[in-house]
C-alpha cells in the first residue's frame, strides 16, 4: 500500500485539495520530521537533495540492510546506505538528485515487511547531509581475544551431539532450565544463589572426555595457559540472553574461555565507567577473557532475536565497529556455549579491588606516614577513583553553589581566574566576563570540560604549570580535603597563593567535620525542593545510561559535601583533630556524622534495574553485587582548621571565613 499522490511536495501550500488519506499521510510524514529533529537533531529540508533520511527503515526497527536496499535500489544507483545501530531510521545517498526524487516519490508512505514479518511504513525526507556522529575508534577490552575457527564443523557437531539435554534430569543439580536459557554443569556445580562453586564438592565424572582432549590441544597450541576443571554449558534460543556480570573473582582463576557452537551471537562488554563494546562471537570461535576483560569489564548477552552486525562478508569475529555504512541485522539461531573455568584455590589478588569480592572485604588503607605513602594513597583513593567514576560523578554535579557564583560574579570583568580542581567545569562558564581556566588531575573529567568547550588542562595541584602572580583570582572547591597530610594541604594552599598577583583573591571550600552547625542542618538534609528535583533529574540521566545511583544509602547526591546528618550535636569548638595513626582508615557511612577526620567515602555505581532484568537468583552467574564500590579519601576539616592552615602561609590575609552547607570556606587575599 503506497500513500496516494506521493509526488506532491509536503510543503505545498497551494490550492491542492487533499483527501483524507493524503492528509493523514502528510501528518505522519511531518510527525516523522518532527521526531527526527527533536530526538535526534536531524534537520530535514523541503528542497530535493541527494540524501534522504528514511524514518522507520532502521536496524532498530528490525529492517535489515538487504531489505532496505531492495526497496531503495529500484529508484536508481546509490552512493551509500547508512544504518546506525539501534536507530529506527537510515540515511540513503543517491548518486544524483533525480534518483533521490524518484525514491522520495516512490517510497514515501510505502509499506515494507521487516525481518520479523511485520509491516513497516517508510517516511522519507530530504536532508542536506547524511550525518552521523562518529563514535570514535573502538578497541576490544584489554585481555580479550576471539579465536575464529578454533574447531572444525565435525567437532562442532560432535560436541553439540554430546550434550544430552534430556538425560540425567534425575539429578537437578547438574542441569537447569533458567528463564532465559538452559544450563548444565560439569566438574563443579555452579550455584546461582551465591554465584560460586563448592570447591570441596567436585561432581563425579569431571569434564566430559571429548572436552579434555580439546582442552589439551588448546593448551599445547598456546591458546590457553591453564587447564580448566569446571564447565558450564549454556543454551540460548533466539530471544534468550544472560545479564551483564563479572564471573566471581573468588570462585574462578583469571582465564575464562567460552566456545560458541551452533550459531553466532553478539556479546556486550561494559567498563564500569559506561563504555560498551560489542563483540561478535562467530560459531566455532573461542572467546578468551583474561586480565582486565575478565576482572573489570562485565559481559552479557542482550535477550533479543536479532543482532546488529557488520554486513561485509569478510568480517567475522571481534568488535562491531561504528561504521554505519556496513551494519545489518543477523537473525539469531540456537547457540550453545561451553564456558570453561578453573576453580580458584588461592585468594584473588587481582588489581581491580573495586570489583573484587575478596578484596572488598580485605584490608583498607591506613593513614600515610611518609609523603611517598601519601602520594600512593591519593593516587589510589582520589585520582584513580575520580577517573573511574568521572562520567557518573559529573552527572551528579550540575548545580553551582550560590556563594561561589556570587564570588565569581563580583570579580571585575576581564579578570583572569584559575579553577584548581575544576572537575566537570561547572564553574568555568558562570561569568562570561571572566577569562577562566580550569585544571584537574582527572583526564576523564577534563574530557568533559573540553566537550563543553572550556579551557582546562590536566595537572597536579601541588605544581600547577602557570606563572607566579599571573591570576587575579583562584577558586579551589572541594580539593584541599583530598590531600592526606597536613603538609600537603598547606603546600596545596601555598600553590594557589603563588598563582595570585598581589591583591588577588582565592576562594577555598573544604568539607567540614561538623555537619550540623549552630543547630542548623544542611538544607539538602532538610530535603529542599530543588535538591529533590535535581536528584530526580540526575537519576533519569543515569538510568538512561544504564547506571542508577544507590538510592538506599542516599549517597552520590548533588554536592555530597553537604548531605551528612548528625545525631551527635558537635559543639562549635568541640572538634579536636581525631587521628588514629597506623590503623585502617574507616569507611564513612553516607548520611551519618563523621567519627574520624580521615575517612574513605564510598561511591556506588549501580546498574539500571530496568535493563537486563534479573530473573534468576542474584541476576545470574557473576558478581553477587554487580555494583562496583569506589572509596575516595577525605580529610574533613574541623572548625578553625582551614584558617589555621592559611595562617601558615606567607603573604596572605584572610578576608572572610564562613561555614556553607557542611563546608568550611575562606577568602584569602595576597598582600
Ligand atoms: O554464553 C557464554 O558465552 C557466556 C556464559 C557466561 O558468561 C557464564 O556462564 O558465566
Ligand atoms: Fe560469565
Ligand atoms: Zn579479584
Amino acid at each position: 500500500m503506497a500513500a496516494p499522490s506521493i509526488t506532491m511536495n509536503i510543503n505545498h501550500k497551494g490550492g491542492l485539495k487533499l483527501n483524507k488519506i493524503e492528509k493523514k499521510f502528510l501528518r505522519k510524514q511531518s510527525r516523522a520530521r518532527h521526531v527526527l529533529l527533536q530526538h535526534e537533531g536531524i534537520q530535514a529540508v523541503s528542497h530535493p537533495t541527494q540524501s534522504l533520511v528514511v524514518a522507520n527503515g532502521g536496524l532498530g526497527n528490525g529492517v535489515s540492510r538487504k531489505q532496505l536496499l531492495l526497496a531503495l535500489e529500484n529508484s536508481g544507483p546509490m552512493e551509500a546506505l547508512l544504518m546506525p545501530p539501534n536507530k529506527p531510521y537510515a540515511f540513503v545517498i543517491y548518486k544524483t538528485i533525480e534518483e533521490s526524487k524518484k525514491a522520495y516519490a516512490n517510497l514515501n508512505g510505502k509499506e515494507i515487511i521487516d525481518d520479523l514479518g511485520q509491516k513497516i511504513i517508510l517516511y522519507l525526507n530530504y536532508v542536506e547531509k547524511a550525518q552521523w556522529k562518529k563514535l570514535g575508534l573502538q578497541a576490544l577490552p584489554p585481555g580479550l581475544l576471539v579465536v575464529e575457527e578454533i574447531i572444525s564443523s565435525e567437532d562442532e557437531k560432535m560436541l553439540l551431539e554430546s550434550v544430552n539435554w534430556t538425560g540425567d534430569t534425575g539429578n537437578q543439580n547438574f542441569q537447569k532450565s533458567l528463564k532465559h536459557r538452559r544450563v548444565k554443569h560439569f566438574g563443579y556445580e555452579f550455584n546461582y544463589e551465591n554465584n560460586s562453586v563448592d570447591k570441596d564438592k567436585p561432581l563425579p565424572g569431571g569434564l566430559p572426555d571429548i572436552c579434555n582432549s580439546i582442552l589439551e590441544k588448546w593448551l599445547k597450541e598456546g591458546y590457553i595457559k591453564h587447564k580448566p576443571d569446571q564447565l558450564t554449558i549454556n543454551q540460548y534460543e533466539p530471544g534468550h540472553g544472560i545479564p551483564a556480570h563479572i564471573d566471581t573473582h573468588s570462585a574462578f582463576e583469571d582465564e575464562i574461555i567460552s566456545l560458541s557452537l551452533g550459531s553466532e551471537i553478539v556479546m556486550d562488554f561494559k567498563h564500569p565507567e559506561g563504555v560498551t563494546v560489542q563483540v561478535m562471537l562467530p560459531r566455532r570461535s573461542l572467546l578468551v577473557m583474561t586480565g582486565e576483560s575478565r576482572y573489570l569489564w562485565t559481559h552479557g548477552i542482550t535477550p533479543r532475536k536479532f543482532d546488529t552486525v557488520q554486513a561485509s562478508e569478510q568480517f567475522k569475529g571481534g568488535i562491531i565497529t561504528s561504521d554505519i555504512g556496513d551494519l545489518t541485522l543477523s537473525k539469531r539461531g540456537i547457540r550453545t556455549s561451553f564456558t570453561f573455568r578453573k576453580v580458584r584455590r588461592v585468594p584473588c589478588n587481582c588489581s581491580y579491588s573495586s570489583v573484587c569480592d575478596r578484596q572488598r572485604k580485605a584490608t583498607l588503607p591506613s593513614l600515610p606516614e611518609s609523603s611517598k605513602e601519601a602520594c600512593q594513597l591519593e593516587q589510589e583513593h582520589v585520582h584513580r577513583v575520580y577517573d573511574l567514576i568521572a562520567r557518573h560523578f559529573s552527572s551528579t554535579r550540575h548545580s553551582p553553589w550560590p556563594r561561589i557564583v556570587e564570588f565569581l560574579k563580583a570579580l571585575p570583568s576581564g579578570s583572569v581566574v584559575a579553577d584548581v580542581g575544576c572537575g566537570n567545569g561547572k564553574y568555568l562558564g558562570i561569568n562570561k566576563e571572566l577569562y577562566m581556566i580550569g585544571c584537574d588531575h582527572s583526564q576523564n573529567l577534563l574530557d568533559i570540560c573540553r566537550e563543553r568547550e572550556f579551557q582546562a588542562l590536566v595537572c597536579d595541584a601541588l605544581s600547577i604549570p602557570f606563572r607566579s602572580g599571573s591570576f587575579d583570582a583562584c577558586i579551589s572547591i572541594a580539593v584541599i580535603h583530598h590531600f592526606s597530610t597536613a603538609e600537603r594541604r598547606v603546600a596545596a594552599l601555598q600553590e594557589l597563593v603563588r598563582l595570585l598577583r598581589p591583591g588577588g583573591q582565592a576562594l577555598i571550600y573544604v568539607w567540614a567535620m561538623e555537619q550540623e552547625y549552630k543547630n542548623h542542618r544542611s538544607k539538602y538534609l532538610r530535603g529542599s525542593k530543588t535538591c529533590l528535583q535535581d536528584k530526580e533529574e540526575i537519576n533519569n540521566v543515569i538510568a538512561a545510561e544504564g547506571l542508577l545511583v544507590n538510592q538506599m544509602s542516599g549517597e552520590n547526591s548533588e554536592d555530597l559535601e553537604s548531605s551528612v546528618s548528625s545525631t551527635d550535636n558537635i559543639k562549635e569548638e568541640g572538634c579536636k583533630p581525631r587521628k588514629v595513626p597506623n590503623s585502617e582508615l574507616p569507611v564513612h557511612t553516607n548520611r551519618t556524622s563523621f567519627h574520624s577526620q580521615d575517612v574513605l567515602v564510598p561511591w556506588h555505581l549501580k546498574r539500571n534495574p530496568g535493563k537486563d532484568k534479573a530473573v534468576e537468583p542474584f541476576g545470574l552467574a557473576g558478581c553477587p553485587d554487580p555494583c562496583p564500590v569506589f572509596h575516595r579519601y577525605y580529610h574533613v576539616f574541623c572548625n578553625g582548621e582551614l584558617e589555621a592552615s592559611c595562617q601558615a602561609l606567607g603573604d596572605v590575609n584572610i578576608l572572610q571565613s564562613y561555614y556553607d552547607e557542611g563546608n568550611w570556606c575562606v577568602v584569602l587575599q595576597k598582600v
